[in-house]
C-alpha cells in the first residue's frame, strides 16, 4: 500500500487520535502543537497526558512545534483545530504549502460572523484544490480504546479519498467514502446543536420517549437546514447524519452533551465555559444557524429554542411548552423532573 507523509495540526483529543492512527498505520506521521510545555511532555511520555492520559501513543509517531516546516513535508496535512482558531492556523501555515498536498478537516464547526465551514476556509487560506473533511461518530477516547467506529472522507477528490483511506482505515476503524462534502460537514457542525440539548434533556431525567422525539426531530431539523443550503438528503441517513447524531447525542464522553448536562443543572455558560478545557463547538454554532435559519426564513424551533434558553434565559419549561402546542391552549401540564431527581 502507498505510504503517505502525514501532517496533523492540533494536539487535542482528535488531532492526536488521528494523528495515532495514521503512525500506527505505517505512515511517517508528525503531530504539530504550539504548547511547547505540552510538546515536551508528549516526547518524553509518548501519551498526550492532557487530553488523553492513559493511552500510549504509536512508538512512530513524531511530534513538532514548528508548523512551516511540519507542513512543507506532508503529502496529506489534518487539521484538527477548533473553529475560532482555524484561520489563523491556516495563515500562519500557508507559505509552506505545495499544490499537490491534499488538505483535510477534522474540524466540526462553522466560523463565527462569516458563516465559513472549515473546507471553505482551507480554499481560501491555502490556495490549494485537493481539500477534504472527516466526519462521523468518532468520539476520541473510544477510538483511542480501539473500540470499533467509522467515519466518512468526503470530497470530490477522488484520489484525496483514497489516500485518507489509506492512511486512517484498520481494524477498528473504517472509512467510507462521500463526494457530498458540504453535507458531510455541515452534518457534523450541525449535530453538535442537539447534543448540547440531549444533555439538557439527559439532566432533566427526560424519557426515552422524550429522547426519541429529540433525535427524529433534531434529524428532521438538521436536514432541512442543510437541504435549503444544498446538501444531499441521503447524506442525513448516513454514518456522518444520523450516526454521528446519535452518538454525540447519547454520550457523556461529547464535551457539547457535557455542556447542555451543565445548563440542565443549572450553571451558567460563563462557568461552564471556564470548566470545560476543551473545545465544545455547539455554542457557537447555535448562535451562527439561528442567524442563518432567521435571515433564510428556515424553521428551526429546535435551534430558536435552544437559542433563547442560552442566550434570552427563557425557562426551559415555557421553551418545551411553546414547542409542544404552538398556538394551542392546554389546562394539563407536563412534566419536567428537577436536575439531579431519580
Ligand atoms: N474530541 C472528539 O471526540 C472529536 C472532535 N472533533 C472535532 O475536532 C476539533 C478539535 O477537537 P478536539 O481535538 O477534540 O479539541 P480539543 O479541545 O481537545 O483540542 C483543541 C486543540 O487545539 C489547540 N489550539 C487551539 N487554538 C489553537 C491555535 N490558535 N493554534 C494552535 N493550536 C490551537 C489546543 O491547544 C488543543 O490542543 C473540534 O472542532 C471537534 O469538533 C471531531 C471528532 C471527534
Ligand atoms: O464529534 C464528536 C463525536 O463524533 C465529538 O463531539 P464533541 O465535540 O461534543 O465532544
Amino acid at each position: 500500500m502507498t505510504q503517505y507523509k502525514v501532517a496533523v495540526l492540533g494536539g487535542g483529543s482528535f488531532g492526536t487520535v488521528i494523528a495515532n492512527l495514521a503512525a500506527s498505520n505505517g505512515h511517517a506521521t508528525t503531530l504539530w502543537l504550539r504548547d511547547p510545555q505540552q510538546l515536551a511532555d508528549m516526547r518524553e511520555h509518548h501519551e498526550n497526558t492532557r487530553y488523553l492520559p492513559g493511552f500510549p501513543l504509536a512508538p512512530e509517531l513524531m511530534f513538532s512545534d514548528d508548523l512551516q516546516a511540519t507542513v512543507a513535508a506532508a503529502d496529506v496535512v489534518f487539521v484538527s483545530i477548533p473553529s475560532k482558531a482555524f484561520r489563523s492556523v491556516l495563515k500562519a501555515a500557508r507559505p509552506a504549502f505545495r499544490p499537490e498536498q491534499m488538505l483535510v478537516s477534522t474540524t466540526k464547526g462553522i466560523e463565527k460572523d462569516s458563516f465559513a465551514l472549515m473546507s471553505e476556509i482551507l480554499r481560501e487560506e491555502s490556495g490549494l484544490t485537493r481539500i477534504g473533511v472527516i466526519s462521523g461518530p468518532n468520539l476520541a477516547k473510544e477510538i483511542m480504546a480501539r473500540q470499533l467506529a467509522g467515519t466518512v472522507v468526503a470530497s470530490p477528490d477522488e484520489g484525496l479519498r483514497t489516500a485518507v483511506h489509506a492512511v486512517l482505515s484498520c481494524a477498528h476503524f473504517r472509512v467510507f467514502s462521500n463526494s457530498d462534502i458540504y453535507g458531510v460537514e455541515l452534518s457534523g457542525a450541525l449535530k453538535n446543536i442537539y447534543a448540547v440539548a440531549s444533555g439538557m434533556a439527559a439532566a432533566h431525567k427526560l424519557g426515552e420517549n422524550t429522547r426519541a422525539m429529540l433525535l427524529t426531530r433534531s434529524l428532521a431539523e438538521m436536514s432541512r437546514f442543510a437541504v435549503h443550503l444544498g446538501a444531499n438528503p441521503l447524506t442525513f441517513l448516513g454514518l456522518a447524519g444520523v450516526g454521528d447524531l446519535v452518538a454525540t447525542c447519547s454520550s457523556p464522553l461529547s464535551r457539547n452533551y457535557q455542556v447542555g448536562f451543565a445548563i440542565g443543572q443549572g450553571q451558567t455558560l460563563e462557568e461552564i465555559v471556564e470548566e470545560l478545557e476543551q473545545t465544545a463547538e455547539g455554542i457557537n454554532t447555535i448562535q451562527m444557524v439561528r442567524h442563518k435559519a432567521d435571515e433564510l426564513g428556515i424553521r428551526m424551533p429546535l435551534v430558536t429554542g435552544l437559542h433563547e434558553i442560552i442566550f434570552n434565559k427563557r425557562s426551559l419549561y415555557d421553551v418545551v411548552l411553546a414547542m409542544m402546542l404552538g398556538s394551542q391552549s392546554s389546562d394539563v401540564e407536563f412534566v419536567l423532573p428537577k436536575p439531579g431527581e431519580a
